[in-house]
């Protein structure tokens, strides 16, 4: 079935954007897509297998910046005349990227199959494998081999996934965020090298500067290009793109395409990044907050984070269930934290603690209150599924349900707390981060989403297209 055509037909539906033909592939016979029912957040439909067009910044050209050692590699990455392409006649070419997000909370490979057809045409994903093991790599900060002991086995997936024969010429890269940005930095030095000498003892292709911490704004960048790409958006003619929301366990990400001068020059000069793709040049508003991820600001609320006296102390708060007691690891450190037993627990008294984890850090984008898309995935998905909020395909959600759910799961803490203690602390920060860390209308609708088109939503995508042809983001 390697080879079989699937038409991409868009699965998104939107209520008051919704996807149109300038979104599908250049295709005829593609359907036009049905109305919305008006009012009801339409969710996502897993797709059947499908393949995706690459955008043409992905399209091999010789300015290609990472050099591969493997001629054979070159040969299929760039473009090719009739006469020197390596194609019998009609065959399709298959090759792969094995791509690692090292995580605070775990880590997960993304292994993408893309498919050229013929030698002059773009290369399509046709699928991605994906798996993921808990806990990140920041938690073997003082055994570095046990850490590498994890990427090994997610290896032995990639040796099951991609055939024998294309080993060699399959790049394994791997990019760690907040985890690892927040440990010190000889600490995280010792895990990056005890990985590359797995990856060095792989089978598979190691380029340059394959094991590396990704900088936050790159993060962001990447993520709104896999999203962009998924949803159609990258090769549709219009500049008409969605923005992206992720929430990590360390750090949260916002990226969109501003549509108003205004949002570029109020912004801080670190909060912009261009870039070229599909021959135009982006200038998007993005920003990584580290420390702000859901897990970190779990220990911000609980007055844990870079507190003395650890063995020792209790970190209390209302947003946790009065009875709960628990240990959790962050970063390499260990946090007993609990309920305030015999105390008070509920919504207000929760949501003016988690604000001290918001208040003047923050910039609100001056074009966030209007009604641009966005989407948002990673903790947000899951907290809006393990409370009921949307179903485990997704959907459309307003800022406003986030902030009505917090209330109703802080004020049944026995009956959520089961499901997880940590939901009314959880749904409390995100309602304040996207009220009053982002500056979202409560009106604001959000796409909650984990896959689209059956392909995970997070940077990782993004980033083997820039491996593959560099975007040059800065
Ligand atoms: O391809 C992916 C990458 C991440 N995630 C989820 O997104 C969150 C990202 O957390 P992470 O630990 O990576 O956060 P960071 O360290 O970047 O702050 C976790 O819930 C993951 O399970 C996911 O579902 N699919």
């Amino acid at each position: 079935t390697y080879y079989r055509h699937h038409r991409y037909v868009p699965h998104y539906r939107y209520r008051e954007h919704s996807a149109n033909t300038e979104n599908l592939l250049p295709d005829a016979s593609n359907p036009a897509p049905e109305a919305t029912r008006s009012g009801v957040p339409e969710v996502f439909h897993p797709a059947p297998p499908v393949i995706h067009q690459i955008p043409e910044a992905f399209h091999p050209v010789p300015e290609v910046v990472h050099p591969a050692p493997d001629s054979h590699l070159l040969h299929q990455m760039h473009h090719h005349t009739a006469a020197e392409a390596p194609f019998s006649p009609g065959q399709s070419r298959v090759f792969y990227g094995i791509m690692f997000d090292a995580g605070s909370t775990g880590t997960r490979i993304h292994i993408y199959k893309f498919i050229q057809k013929d030698p002059v045409e773009l290369p399509v994903l046709d699928n991605e494998m994906f798996h993921a093991i808990k806990p990140g790599l920041s938690e073997y900060k003082d055994k570095p081999e046990e850490g590498g002991n994890t990427i090994r086995q997610l290896l032995k997936i990639a040796k099951k996934t991609v055939p024998e024969e294309e080993w060699k010429r399959t790049p394994v890269v791997l990019k760690a965020t907040a985890g690892l940005r927040l440990l010190p930095e000889e600490k995280a030095n010792a895990l990056l090298k005890e990985v590359q000498e797995v990856f060095e003892e792989s089978p598979f292709y190691v380029p340059n500067e394959s094991v590396s911490i990704m900088n936050g704004a790159n993060e962001g960048v990447l993520a709104w290009v896999t999203v962009n790409f998924l949803t159609g958006h990258l090769y549709s003619n219009t500049r008409r793109t969605v923005g992206i929301l992720d929430l990590g366990g360390g750090s949260t990400q916002i990226t969109f395409l501003p549509k108003s001068k205004k949002t570029i020059e109020n912004a801080p000069p670190t909060f912009t990044a261009r870039f070229n793709l599909f021959n135009n040049t982006y200038e998007l508003y993005t920003h990584s907050y580290l420390g702000n991820g859901i897990v970190a600001a779990r220990l911000m609320t609980l007055g844990a984070l870079g507190a003395d006296g650890l063995d020792w102390k209790v970190f209390t708060s209302s947003c946790l269930p009065k009875k709960f007691r628990e240990e959790v690891t962050f970063a390499g450190s260990t946090y007993k934290v609990s309920g305030i037993p015999g105390g008070y627990a509920g919504y207000k008294l929760c949501y003016y603690e988690v604000q001290r984890v918001i208040k003047g850090i923050f910039h609100q984008p001056y074009e966030v209150k209007g009604s641009s898309i966005f989407y948002a995935f990673s903790h947000y998905f899951d907290r809006a599924v393990e409370t009921g909020l949307v179903g485990n395909r997704g959907g459309a959600v307003e800022v406003r349900d986030f902030k009505k759910k917090a209330k109703e799961v802080c004020n049944k803490m026995t009956k959520y707390g089961a499901i997880n203690p940590f939901l009314c602390m959880d749904m409390t920060y995100i309602t304040c981060l996207l009220k009053e860390g982002f500056g979202f209308k409560e009106s604001t609708m959000l796409q909650l989403a984990k896959k689209v088109n059956n392909v995970e939503t997070s940077w990782a995508l993004g980033a083997t297209f820039d491996f593959f042809r560099n975007f040059n983001i800065h």
